[in-house]
């Protein structure tokens, strides 16, 4: 590292703001439109003036989106440069603190509560109060397992500090000493309900929302939870005693794989989970210890046990999907799927319109969104395209609440019968369908795999993918909606797809100062893909990755759109 790599990552950013300014300067016709400022709260479902709407609509233009990130990333490699290593250090391993006191926000209203403070913000004794009086309240939004938050347990003392932790960290305001106020980057995980509708129903906090908030609560509860146990799962150094539990892992002689005592008659992992998952390590079984078939199937069992980080958290052999099926989770299960919803904002707005020719379907085509959950993403391809018909699949429990989880926004598309539920399990051989207004379908136009394949083994992907393709006709398309994720160093591979096309784009000039993939910029992507490993050892692929899974599947790629400067794309493959 030298001064004049320094003086080039200066000049990225430099040369970034330039181009940043240029672009609000003519889209705004010379008008002197500023960038927004980070001190000003923006909230999506508030009214806005015409230049407030442009100064935010044009965060989003590929040329802002595109320097906003040079910057982050220049940014974020200058400090690392020139940060005390303790500092740094320091910084990203107490980063748990700051995730935390993040779902604290969301958890408390705070945000609710700050929006209608206003800009002059509001003393901390009085945010604790209206926090007390929400949480009192005999209904939750916090999973039914959550217990009221009592004075023992938040004193005004510790809101003060968490608050105060945020506001140096950017997302808060301390517009006084002990008085807060919302910022911009607070304002965007506001939910635009009342504090009132937030005493009235705190169940529906998360209704007809964008899902930014229920994300940040599920990402904060479930996964903050099950990465923290991430290298006992990997490295697990206990021998097997055969006895305590995942709870009690602070136990010096605990063995992370050995069977809770209480489900040691419970059935396999496989029946437990009833689709493949948390048994694939399982199916690898060293066959020949001993040669003793009993004492293999008990092994084979144990091993079975704590599948990913999320197992060993919360001390269950469920895969995520049934446990979140719990009816102790109910809330949790809820808010996943609004949750979904907030995971739009990987994409561009609205990125599945542009990630495949929607409108090069022919009138009746039918798109399958297998795995869709609520269908927080087909249903802005049924709204946006009224001659295509959706069916989302999914496991029962999501399609019997799907609809409900919408609220009323959109009753006419659902009696329509233009956007439909049924329940199937990926795993199995894809029934045909029959659409009251089309008829029997027997291959649809497109099967939607989105953020489906990430939660899944390569094994597990391919059985998904096998179903579709016997299922699939001549015309039928497989659209993957995931991360593809490139390499770190400036090998060519960042630069190309695996067939010598340049489906991923260069990220950066190869004169850059700036990693390849853009380095912190989209650090996005590489967390999902821990948060994979955490919830199913399951991850998020690269171009190669996925090309050869989809054809060892019978699938051929043949196209990928790619988020601007983002790690996330819409792939297209057709039958071989
Ligand atoms: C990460 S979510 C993605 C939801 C949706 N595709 C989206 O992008 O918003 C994965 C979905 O797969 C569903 N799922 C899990 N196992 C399944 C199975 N065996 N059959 C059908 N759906 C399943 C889950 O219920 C969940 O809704």
């Amino acid at each position: 590292m030298t001064f004049s790599t320094l003086r080039a990552l200066h000049a990225v950013i430099g040369g970034a703001i330039y181009d940043i300014e240029r672009v609000y300067r003519e889209r705004s016709q010379d008008s002197g439109l500023e960038y927004p400022s980070l001190d000003e709260p923006y909230y999506y479902t508030a009214q806005h003036t015409p230049e407030e709407e442009l100064a935010e609509a044009l965060k989003g233009d590929p040329a802002v989106a595109a320097a906003s990130k040079r910057i982050v990333a220049a940014c974020g490699q200058l400090a690392t440069t020139v940060n005390k290593p303790w500092f740094g250090l320091m910084e990203d391993v107490q980063r748990g603190q700051f995730s935390s006191a993040i779902r604290f926000l969301e958890t408390a209203n705070i945000v609710e509560i700050l929006r209608e403070a206003g800009p002059a913000g509001l003393h901390v004794r009085d945010i604790h109060r209206q926090i007390f009086e929400l949480r009192t309240n005999l209904k939750t939004a916090a999973p039914e397992d959550t217990a009221p938050l009592t004075p023992a347990n938040l004193s005004l003392h510790a809101s003060g500090h968490i608050l105060r932790l945020l506001a140096t960290g950017h997302y808060l305001r301390e517009v006084a000493p002990d008085v807060f106020a919302n910022n911009r980057a607070s304002s965007y995980i506001d939910t635009g309900k009342s504090v009132a509708q937030l005493r009235e129903a705190p169940e529906k906090k998360y209704n007809d929302t964008d899902g930014v908030a229920a994300f940040v609560a599920m990402t904060g509860d479930e996964a903050l939870k099950f990465i923290s146990c991430l290298t006992e799962w990997a490295l697990p150094e206990k021998r097997a005693t055969g006895t305590g539990t995942a709870l009690a892992r602070t136990d010096a002689n605990f063995d992370y794989r050995a069977p809770p005592p209480e489900l040691a008659l419970a059935p396999s992992a496989a029946d437990a989970n009833g689709n493949g998952n948390v048994n694939g390590d399982a199916a690898n079984g060293d066959a020949n210890v001993n040669g003793d078939a009993a004492k293999e199937k008990e092994k084979e069992k144990e091993r079975a046990r704590y599948v990913a980080p999320f197992n060993l958290a919360f001390n269950t052999q469920l895969g995520y999907f049934p446990w979140l099926e719990l009816r102790e989770n109910a809330g949790r299960f809820v808010r996943f799927g609004h949750a979904m919803t907030g995971t739009r904002q990987w994409e561009i707005k609205h990125q599945i319109l542009q990630g495949f020719s929607w409108e090069a379907l022919p009138e009746g085509a039918v798109l399958v969104d297998v795995g869709g959950g609520i269908g927080a993403q087909s249903i802005l391809v049924a709204q946006a395209h009224p001659h295509v018909h959706v069916v989302v699949e999914d496991r029962e429990q999501v399609v019997s609440t799907a609809v409900s989880a919408w609220g009323p926004q959109y009753a006419d598309l659902f009696a329509s019968g233009r956007m439909s539920w049924r329940t199937r399990d990926f795993f199995e051989a894809w029934p045909p369908l029959t659409i009251p207004a089309l008829g029997p379908v027997d291959a649809p136009a497109v099967f939607l795999l989105r953020l489906v394949m990430h939660d899944w083994k390569d094994e597990d992907c391919k059985r998904i993918l096998s179903q579709l393709r016997a299922a699939a006709g001549p015309q039928t398309k497989l659209l993957i909606g995931d991360m593809l994720l490139p390499n770190a160093c400036a090998d060519a591979a960042a630069y190309e797809g695996a067939d010598g096309s340049a489906v991923t784009f260069p990220f950066v000039t190869k004169d850059s100062p700036l990693l390849p993939n853009l380095g912190v910029a989209n650090l996005h992507g590489y967390l999902i893909d821990i948060m994979m490993m955490g919830m199913f050892d399951a991850k998020e692929r690269t171009v190669d990755e996925l090309t050869a899974l989809t054809l060892s599947a019978g699938w051929k790629i043949v196209e990928i759109r790619r988020t601007p400067g983002s790690m996330w794309a819409y792939t297209t493959a057709v039958p071989v």
